[in-house]
Protein backbone atom coordinates (compact mmCIF):
# COMPACT_ATOMS: atom_id res chain seq x y z
CA UNK A 1 0.00 0.00 0.00
CA UNK A 2 1.15 3.96 -0.58
CA UNK A 3 1.75 5.07 3.04
CA UNK A 4 -0.19 8.23 3.90
CA UNK A 5 3.28 10.30 3.61
CA UNK A 6 3.64 9.26 0.04
CA UNK A 7 0.07 9.82 -0.89
CA UNK A 8 0.37 13.70 0.74
CA UNK A 9 3.37 14.16 -0.80
CA UNK A 10 2.15 13.63 -4.37
CA UNK A 11 -0.61 16.04 -3.27
CA UNK A 12 1.40 18.22 -2.55
CA UNK A 13 3.19 18.39 -5.58
CA UNK A 14 3.43 21.81 -7.50
CA UNK A 15 2.76 20.24 -11.26
CA UNK A 16 1.30 16.90 -10.88
CA UNK A 17 1.37 14.14 -13.33
CA UNK A 18 -0.74 10.69 -13.14
CA UNK A 19 0.13 8.62 -15.79
CA UNK A 20 -1.67 5.13 -15.89
CA UNK A 21 -1.44 1.81 -17.42
CA UNK A 22 -4.71 1.12 -18.27
CA UNK A 23 -5.90 -2.71 -18.48
CA UNK A 24 -4.72 -4.28 -14.97
CA UNK A 25 -5.00 -0.73 -13.42
CA UNK A 26 -7.69 1.39 -13.99
CA UNK A 27 -9.94 -1.79 -16.10
CA UNK A 28 -9.94 -5.46 -14.55
CA UNK A 29 -8.44 -7.95 -16.80
CA UNK A 30 -11.45 -9.85 -18.91
CA UNK A 31 -11.56 -12.36 -21.44
CA UNK A 32 -12.51 -9.84 -24.62
CA UNK A 33 -10.37 -6.63 -24.78
CA UNK A 34 -12.65 -4.76 -26.57
CA UNK A 35 -15.49 -4.66 -23.70
CA UNK A 36 -13.04 -3.49 -20.46
CA UNK A 37 -14.10 -0.61 -18.72
CA UNK A 38 -12.39 1.82 -16.25
CA UNK A 39 -14.62 1.04 -12.66
CA UNK A 40 -16.83 3.58 -11.76
CA UNK A 41 -14.75 4.55 -8.22
CA UNK A 42 -11.41 4.42 -10.64
CA UNK A 43 -13.53 7.16 -12.88
CA UNK A 44 -14.87 9.09 -9.97
CA UNK A 45 -11.28 9.35 -8.92
CA UNK A 46 -9.83 10.33 -12.00
CA UNK A 47 -12.60 12.86 -12.44
CA UNK A 48 -11.46 14.42 -9.43
CA UNK A 49 -8.52 14.58 -9.92
CA UNK A 50 -8.58 16.18 -13.46
CA UNK A 51 -11.23 18.92 -12.07
CA UNK A 52 -7.77 20.01 -9.82
CA UNK A 53 -5.59 22.83 -10.90
CA UNK A 54 -1.78 22.09 -11.66
CA UNK A 55 -3.10 17.99 -12.54
CA UNK A 56 -2.72 16.38 -15.21
CA UNK A 57 -4.19 12.60 -16.08
CA UNK A 58 -2.49 10.29 -18.62
CA UNK A 59 -2.66 7.02 -19.80
CA UNK A 60 0.25 5.06 -20.85
CA UNK A 61 -0.77 1.69 -22.46
CA UNK A 62 0.39 -1.31 -24.67
CA UNK A 63 -3.56 -0.78 -26.29
CA UNK A 64 -3.13 0.86 -29.35
CA UNK A 65 -4.13 4.91 -29.45
CA UNK A 66 -7.71 4.85 -31.08
CA UNK A 67 -8.65 1.70 -29.00
CA UNK A 68 -7.18 3.65 -25.68
CA UNK A 69 -9.04 6.94 -26.64
CA UNK A 70 -12.31 4.43 -27.05
CA UNK A 71 -12.04 2.90 -24.22
CA UNK A 72 -11.00 5.76 -21.54
CA UNK A 73 -13.93 8.14 -23.40
CA UNK A 74 -10.91 10.65 -23.69
CA UNK A 75 -12.21 14.27 -24.51
CA UNK A 76 -10.10 16.36 -26.80
CA UNK A 77 -7.46 17.60 -24.00
CA UNK A 78 -6.64 13.68 -23.41
CA UNK A 79 -3.02 12.78 -22.85
CA UNK A 80 -2.55 9.43 -24.28
CA UNK A 81 0.40 7.15 -25.11
CA UNK A 82 -0.64 3.60 -26.79
CA UNK A 83 1.18 0.67 -28.19
CA UNK A 84 3.72 0.69 -25.69
CA UNK A 85 5.24 4.31 -26.12
CA UNK A 86 4.93 4.15 -30.30
CA UNK A 87 2.06 6.17 -30.63
CA UNK A 88 1.90 9.67 -28.20
CA UNK A 89 -1.25 11.78 -28.78
CA UNK A 90 -1.66 14.62 -26.72
CA UNK A 91 -4.58 17.39 -26.69
CA UNK A 92 -5.53 15.58 -30.34
CA UNK A 93 -2.34 16.48 -31.71
CA UNK A 94 -0.85 12.51 -32.92
CA UNK A 95 2.86 12.06 -33.54
CA UNK A 96 2.88 10.34 -36.85
CA UNK A 97 4.46 7.13 -36.80
CA UNK A 98 4.69 5.86 -40.56
CA UNK A 99 6.05 2.82 -40.87
CA UNK A 100 8.71 1.85 -43.37
CA UNK A 101 8.49 -0.25 -46.26
CA UNK A 102 10.77 -2.73 -44.30
CA UNK A 103 9.02 -2.46 -41.66
CA UNK A 104 5.84 -2.89 -43.47
CA UNK A 105 7.00 -6.24 -45.11
CA UNK A 106 8.39 -7.80 -41.90
CA UNK A 107 5.02 -7.09 -40.37
CA UNK A 108 3.63 -8.41 -43.53
CA UNK A 109 5.72 -11.48 -43.03
CA UNK A 110 4.55 -11.77 -39.69
CA UNK A 111 1.22 -11.91 -40.10
CA UNK A 112 1.10 -14.62 -41.74
CA UNK A 113 3.07 -16.60 -39.85
CA UNK A 114 1.14 -15.61 -36.66
CA UNK A 115 -2.76 -16.30 -38.50
CA UNK A 116 -1.40 -19.53 -39.70
CA UNK A 117 -0.31 -20.48 -35.57
CA UNK A 118 -3.52 -19.15 -34.34
CA UNK A 119 -6.16 -20.63 -36.32
CA UNK A 120 -4.29 -23.92 -35.41
CA UNK A 121 -5.17 -23.51 -31.58
CA UNK A 122 -8.81 -23.14 -30.28
CA UNK A 123 -9.55 -19.57 -29.18
CA UNK A 124 -6.26 -18.26 -29.42
CA UNK A 125 -6.45 -15.09 -30.98
CA UNK A 126 -4.35 -12.43 -32.92
CA UNK A 127 -4.46 -8.99 -31.84
CA UNK A 128 -3.37 -6.02 -34.98
CA UNK A 129 -1.76 -3.68 -34.03
CA UNK A 130 -0.74 -0.22 -35.75
CA UNK A 131 3.22 -1.43 -35.26
CA UNK A 132 2.79 -4.99 -34.17
CA UNK A 133 0.62 -7.90 -33.25
CA UNK A 134 -0.70 -9.48 -29.96
CA UNK A 135 -1.07 -13.59 -29.97
CA UNK A 136 -3.72 -13.54 -27.12
CA UNK A 137 -4.49 -17.40 -25.31
CA UNK A 138 -6.64 -16.21 -22.41
CA UNK A 139 -9.78 -18.33 -23.30
CA UNK A 140 -7.80 -20.99 -24.70
CA UNK A 141 -8.97 -24.17 -22.68
CA UNK A 142 -6.58 -26.71 -23.99
CA UNK A 143 -3.93 -24.55 -21.95
CA UNK A 144 -1.38 -27.40 -22.53
CA UNK A 145 -1.79 -25.72 -25.74
CA UNK A 146 -0.09 -22.25 -25.45
CA UNK A 147 3.31 -22.77 -24.70
CA UNK A 148 4.30 -24.26 -27.83
CA UNK A 149 2.29 -21.82 -29.94
CA UNK A 150 3.77 -18.99 -27.53
CA UNK A 151 7.28 -20.37 -28.43
CA UNK A 152 6.32 -20.98 -32.11
CA UNK A 153 5.63 -17.48 -32.56
CA UNK A 154 8.47 -16.55 -31.11
CA UNK A 155 10.43 -17.95 -33.04
CA UNK A 156 8.42 -16.73 -36.10
CA UNK A 157 9.42 -13.43 -34.98
CA UNK A 158 12.89 -14.61 -34.21
CA UNK A 159 12.95 -15.80 -38.15
CA UNK A 160 11.93 -12.99 -40.06
CA UNK A 161 14.06 -10.45 -37.43
CA UNK A 162 13.97 -6.69 -36.19
CA UNK A 163 10.86 -7.73 -34.21
CA UNK A 164 10.71 -6.56 -29.53
CA UNK A 165 8.90 -9.04 -28.21
CA UNK A 166 7.01 -8.84 -24.97
CA UNK A 167 5.18 -11.20 -22.61
CA UNK A 168 1.97 -10.25 -20.75
CA UNK A 169 -0.65 -11.82 -19.11
CA UNK A 170 -1.98 -13.94 -21.40
CA UNK A 171 -0.40 -12.75 -24.65
CA UNK A 172 2.76 -12.30 -26.32
CA UNK A 173 3.05 -9.24 -28.00
CA UNK A 174 5.28 -8.39 -31.46
CA UNK A 175 6.21 -4.99 -32.28
CA UNK A 176 8.50 -3.44 -34.36
CA UNK A 177 9.53 -0.43 -32.73
CA UNK A 178 11.68 -1.38 -29.44
CA UNK A 179 10.11 2.12 -28.35
CA UNK A 180 8.90 1.89 -24.48
CA UNK A 181 6.66 2.85 -22.06
CA UNK A 182 9.39 4.86 -20.57
CA UNK A 183 9.78 6.06 -23.46
CA UNK A 184 6.36 7.40 -23.67
CA UNK A 185 6.56 8.96 -20.03
CA UNK A 186 9.84 10.71 -20.72
CA UNK A 187 7.75 12.15 -23.98
CA UNK A 188 4.80 13.06 -21.62
CA UNK A 189 6.84 15.12 -19.56
CA UNK A 190 8.43 16.81 -22.61
CA UNK A 191 5.03 17.49 -24.18
CA UNK A 192 3.97 19.03 -21.18
CA UNK A 193 7.32 21.30 -20.19
CA UNK A 194 6.92 22.55 -24.18
CA UNK A 195 3.66 23.32 -22.98
CA UNK A 196 5.35 25.49 -19.93
CA UNK A 197 3.46 22.70 -17.70
CA UNK A 198 6.27 20.75 -16.61
CA UNK A 199 5.48 18.11 -13.69
CA UNK A 200 7.48 18.63 -10.78
CA UNK A 201 6.21 14.97 -9.71
CA UNK A 202 5.08 11.85 -10.94
CA UNK A 203 2.60 9.00 -10.51
CA UNK A 204 3.08 5.98 -12.40
CA UNK A 205 1.14 3.05 -11.89
CA UNK A 206 0.92 -0.45 -14.18
CA UNK A 207 0.85 -3.92 -13.49
CA UNK A 208 2.84 -5.71 -16.17
CA UNK A 209 6.32 -6.64 -16.57
CA UNK A 210 5.91 -3.59 -19.48
CA UNK A 211 5.39 -1.06 -16.61
CA UNK A 212 8.99 -1.92 -15.44
CA UNK A 213 10.45 0.44 -18.11
CA UNK A 214 8.37 3.52 -16.78
CA UNK A 215 8.94 2.89 -13.26
CA UNK A 216 12.54 2.93 -15.02
CA UNK A 217 12.30 6.64 -15.77
CA UNK A 218 10.91 8.09 -12.23
CA UNK A 219 12.72 10.64 -10.70
CA UNK A 220 13.50 11.67 -7.09
CA UNK A 221 10.33 12.53 -5.86
CA UNK A 222 7.95 10.44 -8.12
CA UNK A 223 6.14 7.37 -6.82
CA UNK A 224 5.89 4.00 -8.98
CA UNK A 225 2.43 1.64 -7.93
CA UNK A 226 2.83 -1.85 -8.92
CA UNK A 227 -1.28 -2.98 -8.98
CA UNK A 228 -0.41 -6.90 -8.04
CA UNK A 229 2.03 -9.51 -7.44
CA UNK A 230 5.22 -9.63 -9.25
CA UNK A 231 8.66 -8.33 -8.90
CA UNK A 232 8.84 -4.46 -9.60
CA UNK A 233 11.13 -1.29 -9.39
CA UNK A 234 8.06 0.45 -7.78
CA UNK A 235 8.48 1.38 -4.51
CA UNK A 236 4.64 1.32 -3.24
CA UNK A 237 2.22 -1.60 -4.29
CA UNK A 238 -1.48 -2.19 -4.34
CA UNK A 239 -3.54 -5.49 -4.41
CA UNK A 240 -5.35 -5.03 -7.56
CA UNK A 241 -8.02 -2.48 -9.73
CA UNK A 242 -9.85 -1.75 -6.41
CA UNK A 243 -7.31 -0.98 -4.07
CA UNK A 244 -6.05 1.33 -6.58
CA UNK A 245 -8.69 3.00 -7.14
CA UNK A 246 -8.91 3.65 -3.13
CA UNK A 247 -5.63 5.01 -3.85
CA UNK A 248 -6.69 7.02 -6.11
CA UNK A 249 -9.33 8.77 -4.03
CA UNK A 250 -7.11 9.20 -1.22
CA UNK A 251 -4.86 11.35 -3.24
CA UNK A 252 -8.19 13.67 -4.80
CA UNK A 253 -8.81 14.12 -0.98
CA UNK A 254 -5.74 15.27 0.13
CA UNK A 255 -4.85 17.13 -3.04
CA UNK A 256 -8.25 19.22 -3.14
CA UNK A 257 -7.21 19.71 0.95
CA UNK A 258 -3.88 20.79 -0.32
CA UNK A 259 -5.38 23.23 -3.51
CA UNK A 260 -8.21 24.94 -0.81
CA UNK A 261 -5.21 25.53 1.62
CA UNK A 262 -3.48 27.45 -1.14
O1 LIG B 1 -0.53 -1.67 -21.17
P1 LIG B 1 -1.89 -2.15 -20.84
O2 LIG B 1 -2.91 -1.05 -20.84
O3 LIG B 1 -1.93 -2.96 -19.58
O4 LIG B 1 -2.31 -3.11 -22.06
C1 LIG B 1 -1.69 -4.40 -22.18
C2 LIG B 1 -2.49 -5.25 -23.14
O5 LIG B 1 -3.84 -5.18 -22.71
C3 LIG B 1 -4.80 -5.91 -23.46
O6 LIG B 1 -4.64 -7.29 -23.16
C4 LIG B 1 -4.79 -7.58 -21.79
O7 LIG B 1 -6.10 -7.20 -21.35
C5 LIG B 1 -7.18 -7.93 -21.97
C6 LIG B 1 -8.48 -7.35 -21.47
O8 LIG B 1 -8.58 -7.43 -20.07
C7 LIG B 1 -7.03 -9.43 -21.64
O9 LIG B 1 -8.05 -10.17 -22.28
C8 LIG B 1 -5.66 -9.92 -22.10
O10 LIG B 1 -5.45 -11.25 -21.65
C9 LIG B 1 -4.54 -9.03 -21.51
O11 LIG B 1 -3.26 -9.40 -22.03
C10 LIG B 1 -4.71 -5.60 -24.93
O12 LIG B 1 -5.51 -6.49 -25.67
C11 LIG B 1 -3.29 -5.56 -25.46
O13 LIG B 1 -3.29 -4.98 -26.76
C12 LIG B 1 -2.43 -4.68 -24.55
O14 LIG B 1 -1.08 -4.63 -25.02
Amino acid sequence: MASDPQIDELAAARRLLVALDFDGVMAPLVDDPSTSRITPAGAAALERLRALPATWVAFVSGRPLGELARLTESGPDALLVGSHGVEVSIRGELADVALTDDERARMARLEAALTELVTAVPRARLEHKPVGFGVHTRRVEHTELVAPLQRAAREAADSIGGFTTRAGKDIVEFSVRAVTKGDGVRMLRELLTAEENAPTTVLYAGDDVTDEDAFAVLEPGDLGVKVGEGETAATARVADVAAFAELLSRLATAREASARSL
